[in-house]
């Protein structure tokens, strides 16, 4: 059997969430911002999103900056992203914004099990931070400048989450960034829960996007969200209003043939 250790993990973690990779960037809410069409309602509502999950995984990764697989990783002046999120939803949103952040039920799942593996598993913190900043540091860069003309935004008001002035060149920082995670001594029981955990956290981000989606398709959602102020929109409150389901158009369209025949005979 192939010696699991002898892959290096940044290797090894690219490899296990290609796939993952491919659905992440084939969400509706990614390919909106891969065709220059996120409206500023998408990007706003993303934000508020982004802003749960970094409060979540910067507070894990401070807390836990001195645990052995933590600390190499560990930048909070080049990576830290929630001051700049909070810049950002200031900027939309007007100085009252937290009491305006809103977030589909799949949001609050991503944090819990940010929060969850800081307790019990700070070392799975690793994969999580490796998907958002190494995402943040790839892609990302690209998708700000499409949305900065997407949205017509004149300045870079708004945009802080994409710009990283800590970091002059993403792709050797992204390099560095590698090696210290191939510094990380694991068990291989460890790391295997950590590619797990690189899978799952590619997966909350879908789930995030997706859910995301669901919000922006019944705007009463929305409206109903500014106005009572709760943190979550639960799926209770997603569900589509009821649009006539396949199966009883058939049945309408049935009904509708039998009466024509039946006023045929009467004729
Ligand atoms: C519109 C959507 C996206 C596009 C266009 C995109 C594009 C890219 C590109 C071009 C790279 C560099 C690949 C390389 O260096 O080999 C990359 C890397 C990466 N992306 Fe994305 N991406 C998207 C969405 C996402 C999302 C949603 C996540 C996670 C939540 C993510 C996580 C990553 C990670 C972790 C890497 C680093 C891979 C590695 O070098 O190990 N990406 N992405």
């Amino acid at each position: 059997m192939e010696n699991i250790s002898s892959q290096d993990l940044s290797e090894q973690i690219k490899e296990v969430t290609k796939e993952s990779h491919v659905r992440a960037e084939n969400t509706e809410l990614m390919l909106s911002f891969q065709r220059g069409q996120v409206t500023l309602q998408q990007y706003k509502l993303l934000l508020c999103s982004l802003y749960e999950i970094y409060q979540a995984l910067e507070e894990e990764m401070d807390r836990n900056s001195n645990h052995p697989a933590v600390a190499p990783i560990y930048f909070p002046a080049e990576l830290a992203r929630l001051k700049s999120i909070e810049k950002d939803l200031e900027f939309f949103y007007g100085p009252d914004w937290r009491e305006k952040i809103v977030v589909p039920a799949a949001t609050q799942r991503y944090s819990h099990r940010l929060r969850q593996i800081g307790k019990e598993n700070p070392e799975f913190l690793v994969a999580h931070a490796y998907t958002r900043y190494l995402g943040d540091l790839s892609g990302g860069q690209v998708l700000g400048r499409i949305a900065q003309k997407s949205m017509g935004l004149k300045s870079a008001n708004g945009l802080s989450f994409f710009t990283f002035p800590g970091v002059s060149s993403p792709n050797l920082f992204k390099q560095l960034y590698r090696s210290r995670m191939n510094s990380v001594e694991l068990t291989e029981e460890e790391r295997n829960g950590m590619l797990e955990e690189a899978v799952r956290a590619f997966e909350l981000n879908i789930q995030v996007f997706d859910g995301l989606q669901k919000m922006l398709s019944v705007p009463g959602n929305l409206q109903q969200q500014s106005s009572t102020n709760s943190k979550a929109v639960h799926s209770k409150t997603l569900q589509i209003p009821g649009t006539i389901s396949p199966m009883l158009r058939m049945i309408l369209g049935l009904f509708v043939a039998l009466a024509a025949v039946v006023g045929l005979y009467a004729l």
